[in-house]
Parts: structure tokens; sequence; C-alpha cells
């Protein structure tokens, strides 16, 4: 494949040295102006005449160039402002395969599939969900957390999240899912969903060892997307049978 990478910081460096690995050819490459890439810049999607884009760049970078025409295919990994951006994918899904996940990895959809499971067996159980990674991240919570939380708000009735509770000096309602965010170091990706009632504790916990599963991520995506019909795909419906 012809792969342009949208972004060029910390997780397309990663993913064109793998890309370059597995024998893909790195087309070209948009990205913020801080870095100096190795490959032809482009400030347009199409102009790289790529069989597909790999973005992991951000939202300041990625909707600015959502907003013309776009005909390559789109892998999408860039999280912050989901409801903006998954209403911008939605929409060029129309008329190109566009694959958006906030979690490369395919054990995060694992954890979410068992997620819905254990939402639907423990409905008194209290909810906190936490995530740590490194200091260099701009968004929180992640990406990842915000789709385990929107499952569980899908899943609960009448939940809601409590992101902060230093100014909340009351005890903790059952219908709150807690959120935290933890930074430092160099902490790849941890999620953990917790479930809580009197005398026992369940856990649901994904702990990313390597941005490389990430990015090998993006670029199973990206094999499985080129030839796929126009539409909006994730985990859910990019890798069954056809
Ligand atoms: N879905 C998934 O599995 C994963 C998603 N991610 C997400 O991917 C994204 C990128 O991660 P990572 O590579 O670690 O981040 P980096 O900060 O290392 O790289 C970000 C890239 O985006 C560009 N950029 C950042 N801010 C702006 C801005 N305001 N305007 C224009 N360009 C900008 C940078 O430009 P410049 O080249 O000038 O530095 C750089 O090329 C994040 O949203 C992260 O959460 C990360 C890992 C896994
Ligand atoms: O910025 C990161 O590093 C990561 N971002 C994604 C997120 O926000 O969930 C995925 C992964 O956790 C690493």
């Amino acid at each position: 494949m012809r792969i342009l990478l949208i972004g060029y910081g910390t997780m397309n460096r990663i993913t064109a040295r793998l890309a370059e690995e597995a024998g893909h050819e790195i087309a070209g490459i948009i990205a913020g102006g801080k870095s100096d890439p190795p490959y032809p810049a482009f400030d347009s999607i199409d102009a790289a005449g790529a069989d597909v884009a790999i973005d992991f760049s951000h939202p300041d970078l990625l909707l600015p160039l959502l907003a013309g025409e776009v005909k390559t295919p789109l892998v999408i990994a860039t999280t912050g402002r989901k409801e903006e951006l998954v209403a911008v994918l939605k929409e060029k899904s129309g008329s190109l395969p566009v694959f958006f996940s906030a979690n490369m990895s395919y054990g995060v959809h694992v954890m979410n599939t068992l997620l819905k499971k254990a939402l639907d067996m423990l409905e008194d159980f209290d909810l906190e969900m936490v995530e740590r990674h490194h200091n260099r991240k701009v968004d929180a919570p992640s990406g990842t957390l915000v789709k385990l939380l929107d499952t569980a708000l899908d899943h609960r009735e009448g939940s809601y999240p409590v992101y902060d509770r230093s100014n909340i000096h009351e005890k903790r309602k059952q219908e709150e899912i807690g959120v935290s965010a933890i930074r430092g170091g160099s902490i790849v990706g941890t999620h953990d969903v917790i479930f809580a009632k009197d005398d026992e504790v369940i856990e649901i916990s994904h702990q990313a060892q390597s941005k490389e599963i990430f990015a090998n991520g993006a670029l199973k995506a990206a094999t499985a997307l080129v030839d796929r019909p126009d539409g909006f795909y994730d985990y859910n419906n990019l890798f069954e049978e056809r």
C-alpha cells in the first residue's frame, strides 16, 4: 500500500517504521509544521495519491483537512473532540471507506465487549473508570475512556459521569460513573473499569505495553479497509467474515 500519514509525531513515526518493514510505502506526510519529516509534505489528503491515509494527529490538524472533498480511504486514530470528529467522519463515509477507533488495539475492542456483558450482569454495582497515560498526552480523559464511558452511559439509564469530586460534599450516588485521568512518565496507556459493591470488586483492565500495538492495529485496519465499499467502519464490522 502507498500510505499518507496525517500527523508525524510519536505515533506516526512508529507507523512509518512498521509500514516500511512490512513492505508498504510512505507516499507522504501532512504534519503540524514543527517536525521535519523525511517524506514528501502535502497539505491536502488526496494530493499524495495514496491508497489510504493513516491519521494519528490532533483535531486542529485533522478537522480542517476533512472540511474539503476527500477521496482517499481513511484510518482515523486521533482522540479529543469525539462528537465533532465522528459527525464529520460519518458524513465523509457516505463517499469513501472510513475506519475510526479511539484505540487501535484489538484488546480494547474485546474489553468494550466484556464491559457490555458486565453492565448487563452487574446493574447494582458502583462504576468507576480510571485511565493512565504518559505526560505528553494533551487530551483527557483519553479517547478510549470516552468510548468505554459511552458504552456504560448507553447501558445504564439515568447514569452520568462525574469527572471531579473535589467540590462534591455528599455521598456517591449509584447513578454516578466516576472518571479519573492520571498522567505521568512514559505510561503507554492503561484503562481500568471498576465495578464495586459491598464486599466485592470486579475489574476489567487493559494495559498497552508498547505503542506498536496501536500502529500495527492501524496498519491492519488500513489493509482491510482499502478495498471495502464506502461506509463507516470500526472493530465491530471491519474484520467480520465476508
Ligand atoms: N486510536 C489509537 O489507538 C491511538 C490514538 N492516539 C492519538 O493519536 C494522536 C497523536 O498521538 P501522538 O503521535 O502520540 O501525538 P504527538 O503529539 O506526538 O503528535 C501529534 C501530531 O499532530 C500534530 N499537531 C499537534 N497539535 C497540533 C495543532 N494544534 N495543529 C496542527 N498540528 C498539530 C503534531 O505536529 P508537529 O508535526 O508539528 O509536531 C504531530 O504531527 C492523539 O490524539 C492520541 O490520543 C495515540 C495512540 C493510539
Ligand atoms: O495518546 C495516547 O498515547 C493514546 N491515546 C489513545 C486514547 O486517547 O485513548 C489510545 C491509547 O490509550 C494511547
